[in-house]
């Protein structure tokens, strides 16, 4: 199928509007976004981020727009688009009974990505999380299940990355992993869409910021891009 294999990559949303509560939440949002870079979205409580993420990943309903993968226009369900998003939501998506490690083979299995005990092990060392993924989930803490669930997300081997305040509950070395994180992706190619009240600071990667507030926020060496919040 066209648009599988495309490289570089590169997503496009033209005109995307979306209703909630019975309101125009969100009207004429676009957005580009190429291999490399990383889009931070930002917005006060109730602008919407969510919303655009929830539907980018294909789990809310669109009043308006269009959506372009590699440049061919795509439904945003069909798998030729959907096989290369990994998308993170404000909860983790882990089971609280399977320890660190079962959820994420549980996750990978479901993703048919190959389990690589070195891969795996790498990636939670890199997040310093290695010595806490034999713990049942459940008993990990906020900033814990959030670097677990940053796991994940690297592993997933999916170049577009949907994450929604994956910086919640992270300390300061967390917040310093996870543009690390960000960057790594972006040096490799991938793409990611993150919703942030922080903001993250990434030194060395190309940064588009939208604001879905009417006040912007802006950010040192970012590129903002338009977008209308009602
Ligand atoms: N399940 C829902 N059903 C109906 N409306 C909702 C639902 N969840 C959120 N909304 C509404 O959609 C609007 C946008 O919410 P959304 O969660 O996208 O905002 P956000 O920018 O992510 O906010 P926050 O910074 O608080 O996470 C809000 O006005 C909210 O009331």
């Amino acid at each position: 199928m066209a648009c599988e294999d495309c490289a570089p990559q590169s997503l496009q949303l033209s005109g995307f509007g979306c209703i909630r509560s019975g309101r125009v939440l969100l009207r004429h949002i676009d957005l580009r976004l190429s291999a490399g870079q990383v889009l931070l979205l930002r917005g006060s409580n109730g602008a919407g981020k969510s919303t655009l993420l929830r539907s980018l990943a294909g789990f809310l309903p669109w009043r308006a727009g269009q959506l372009s993968w590699c440049g061919c226009e795509v439904q945003v369900r069909s798998a030729v688009y959907q096989q290369h998003l990994s998308y993170l939501g404000h909860q983790c998506g882990m089971s609280d009974a399977l320890t660190g490690l079962e959820n994420l083979r549980f996750a990978l299995n479901l993703l048919n990505v190959t389990w690589q005990p070195h891969k795996v092990a790498a990636v939670l060392e890199q997040l310093s999380m290695y010595e806490w993924a034999d713990q049942p989930f459940g008993r990990l803490s906020q900033g814990q299940r959030r670097r677990l669930a940053i796991a994940r997300t690297m592993l997933s081997e999916k170049s577009l990355w949907l994450l929604d305040e994956p910086d919640s509950a992270l300390d300061s070395h967390g917040e310093t992993l996870l543009a690390q994180v960000l960057e790594a992706h972006a040096r490799a190619g991938g793409m990611a869409i993150v919703a942030t009240h922080r903001g993250i600071t990434l030194a060395s990667t190309p940064t588009l910021v939208l604001d879905l507030s009417a006040a912007a926020f802006p950010i040192p060496g970012a590129t903002p891009i338009q977008g209308i919040a009602c």
